[in-house]
């Protein structure tokens, strides 16, 4: 089936955009800027930048809410201009989105190297007086970014990261190539494309009917419980990797499996998280933790569950030592996954 709309189209463009919805029109933009190098150039002309300093967005940070400044690219010149770079250094640039009216966006990380620049890293300190930010850690600025910008600046990081890590062809050893977008690599002595990649990892919440499990490792935040998550094994199915996570981790089997939806994670390199509802075989509800991968995983009420939703932070540590407990912020697929399981559970227990 063809996917032009048949309308005569004069403009000069890979598709012809009358009569398309506004999301339609986007993604085929998006489309254009990847494969063409020179349509991607020129977007850069009206587009507007995400600045990176070492994988760190720059964030301006205000009482409730951190901001992100965005510049065009007379001001990104300007700034490189002033600090004695080359404004060559705009290659670098990844295209991350673009807007309803087909303004793109792009990030530049200006403290990494890479092979297709000379110019050296700039200075952080500097760089966050003239812009009047700071350039934060993406794990620290993201609960305290909107879920729009969260999003675009988690895709930004995930890209710029693969980027950084694959400079070189892994069976030349010769420099790679990316595209003006960044969609891309190619090793131009053997021609050899990389595109960056996902991790999958499935993400379970399990329960026996009235209770959930939820687990934590050590590196988690003292007092946070999350659902199980593990990475998907090569030949695996969903379902496949979803049953060996949760006997893995837990020792227990599990027999229904329903699919809720997923999410781009960008620690600690970039996976596609695949959330899921489980619940085990009646009557096998013995937790067997494997302590290489967990430091605690238990059985949780309904109302334990809720009163730990509610919970606000800072979670600090109470007068017996120990932390309360508390769950992955609304940003967190897995947040979404027990928020679901305790809406059935009051659906379920409301009088028919
Ligand atoms: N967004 C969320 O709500 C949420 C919640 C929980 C976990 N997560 C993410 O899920 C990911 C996986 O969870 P986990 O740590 O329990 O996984 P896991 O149980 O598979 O254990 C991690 C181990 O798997 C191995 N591994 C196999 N393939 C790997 C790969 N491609 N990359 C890295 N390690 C690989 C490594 O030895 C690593 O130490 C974590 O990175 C975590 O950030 C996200
Ligand atoms: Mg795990």
């Amino acid at each position: 089936m063809s996917l032009h709309c048949g309308i005569a189209c004069r403009r000069k463009s890979f598709w012809c955009s009358r009569l398309l919805s506004t999301y339609v029109t986007k993604a085929r933009y998006m489309f254009e800027l990847k494969e063409d190098d020179d349509a991607c150039k020129k977007a850069q002309r009206t587009g507007a930048f995400y600045l990176f300093h070492s994988l760190a967005p720059l964030v301006q940070k205000s009482e409730h809410q951190y901001v992100v400044p965005r510049y065009s690219l007379v001001e990104l010149e300007r700034l490189l201009e002033k600090f004695g770079q080359d404004t060559q250094k705009i290659e670098d640039s990844v295209l991350i989105g673009c807007s309803g009216q087909q303004e793109a966006w792009f990030a530049l990380d200006l403290g990494l190297k890479s092979s297709s620049s000379t110019s050296a890293s700039l200075q952080k300190p500097e760089m966050e007086t003239e812009l009047k930010g700071s350039f934060t850690e993406l794990r620290k600025a993201l609960f305290h970014l909107s879920v729009k910008d969260a999003t675009l600046l988690s895709t930004a990081q995930a890209l710029l990261h693969w980027h950084d890590a694959h400079q070189f062809c892994s069976r030349s050893g010769q420099p790679t190539k990316k595209n003006m977008a960044g969609s891309k690599r190619v090793c131009p002595s053997n021609k050899i494309i990389y595109y960056p990649q996902m991790a999958p990892v499935v993400i379970t919440l399990v329960s026996d009917g009235p209770r959930c499990l939820l687990v934590r490792q050590s590196s988690f935040p003292k007092g946070m419980y999350s659902a199980l998550a593990g990475f998907c094994d090569i030949g695996e199915s969903l379902e496949e990797a979803v049953r060996r996570e949760v006997a893995e981790e837990v020792g227990l089997e599990v027999d229904r499996l329903q699919y809720s939806a997923s999410q781009h994670w960008p620690f600690p390199n970039s996976s596609l998280m695949i959330a899921c509802h489980a619940t085990v075989k009646p009557g096998q509800t013995e937790i067997q933790m494997n302590l290489r991968e967990l430091e605690a995983a238990a059985w949780f009420s309904h109302d334990e569950v809720a009163t730990a939703l509610r919970r606000k932070g800072p979670y600090t540590q109470q007068q017996d030592g120990t932390f309360p407990f508390w769950l992955p912020p609304k940003l967190a697929i897995a947040h979404l996954l027990i928020k679901e399981w305790l809406e059935k559970q009051s659906c379920s227990s409301l009088p028919a």
